[in-house]
């Protein structure tokens, strides 16, 4: 879907992005993953051309994006930043109509899409519609903003740390939505954060960037398996790494056929990052797994989690 070959952004002696070779599937959520300054945004930026490369090209469903119309391909992707950028004086609804309304849709059209995009976002059409951002709190406004961005159904999303601002809680919320969003639109979003539990909690693919360089990518399992080294080490935190890579893993994967009466239930699908955390609030050193199609559920044993390699 995206592909970045060889690419560079040089302002002066710098290299902000320096020979970058990425590939991002189509339907995947790809994360770039950096510390303040390496390069997240301008590599993210070369794909709808706010930013042009200095060297190497931009691959776009096989296309190369420079010999795009900027307003056009910027048309074709969703684009949703921190600072949301809502037109202040017009309404949730207006909003979001934007660029269907620049594509020319007919009023009716327009108005099913908004209502369908808020139940989409989690965000009641009668009760927000007709609000102003500044009727909003900083997670509705991120919702809308990323209504806006799916409302004329582009294939593809780029998302500039869009819940940075955001509390932790109401941050969760929004990661789970969006996972929700993604499975079932199929979207191929490109998201950077800096944030590694974040990351984690989005990513089929990372892709970890530093000083410019492209230093890590592939399945966040794999890249946390074993000892990582290097940048990834630093980036992801030393002392947290066991922690991060629990997080990468399935609870079920760790589960063992028992009695599982009387003990605090896992959702299906949990992580085993999920699984400690359970244990430690639920102070139970063993968890029951619901069965599901092809796993026939199952317990949970501390031991056997700590000692998870
Ligand atoms: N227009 C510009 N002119 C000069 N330098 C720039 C410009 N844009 C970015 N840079 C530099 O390029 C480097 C990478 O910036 P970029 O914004 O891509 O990093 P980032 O990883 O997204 O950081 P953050 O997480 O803080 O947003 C930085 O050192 C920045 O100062």
């Amino acid at each position: 879907m995206i592909r970045f070959e060889g690419v560079s952004r040089r302002y002066g002696e710098q290299a902000a992005v320096d020979r970058v070779t990425l590939e991002v599937p189509r339907g995947s959520i790809c994360v770039l993953l950096g510390e303040s300054g390496s390069g997240k945004s301008t590599l993210m930026r070369m794909v709808n051309r706010l930013v042009e490369p200095s060297a190497g090209r931009v691959l776009v469903d096989g296309r190369d994006v420079a010999g795009a119309d900027p307003e056009e391909l910027r048309r074709g992707i969703g684009y949703v930043i921190q600072s949301v950028g809502l037109f202040p004086h017009w309404r949730v609804a207006d909003n979001i109509a934007t660029v269907p309304r620049l594509l020319g849709w007919e009023p009716a059209r327009i108005a099913a899409r908004v209502e369908t995009l808020l139940e989409l976002v989690g965000l009641e059409a009668t009760l927000f519609r007709d609000r102003f951002p500044h009727e909003l709190s900083g997670g509705q406004a991120q919702r809308v903003g990323l209504a806006r961005a799916l409302a004329a159904d582009p294939p593809l999303l780029l998302m500039d740390e869009p819940f940075s601002a955001l509390d932790p809680g109401t941050r969760r919320g929004l990661q789970v939505a969006l996972r929700e969003i993604h499975a079932e639109t199929g979207k191929t979003i490109l998201f950077v954060t800096h944030d590694v539990e974040e990351a984690l909690a989005l990513a089929d693919r990372l892709a970890v960037l530093d000083q410019g360089q492209l230093v890590a990518q592939g399945r966040p399992a794999a890249l946390l398996e074993g000892a990582a080294q290097g940048p990834v080490r630093r980036i992801f935190g030393e002392e947290s790494l066991a922690f991060h890579r629990l997080a990468t893993l399935p609870a079920r994967s760790l589960a063992r056929v028992g009695d599982a009466d009387a003990l605090p239930m896992l959702p299906a699908d949990a992580t085993l990052k999920q699984a400690l955390m359970l244990m430690l609030s639920e102070n139970s050193a063993r968890l029951a797994l619901p069965a599901e199609a092809g796993f026939g559920g199952g317990t949970l044993h501390w031991t056997d989690l700590v000692t998870a390699r």
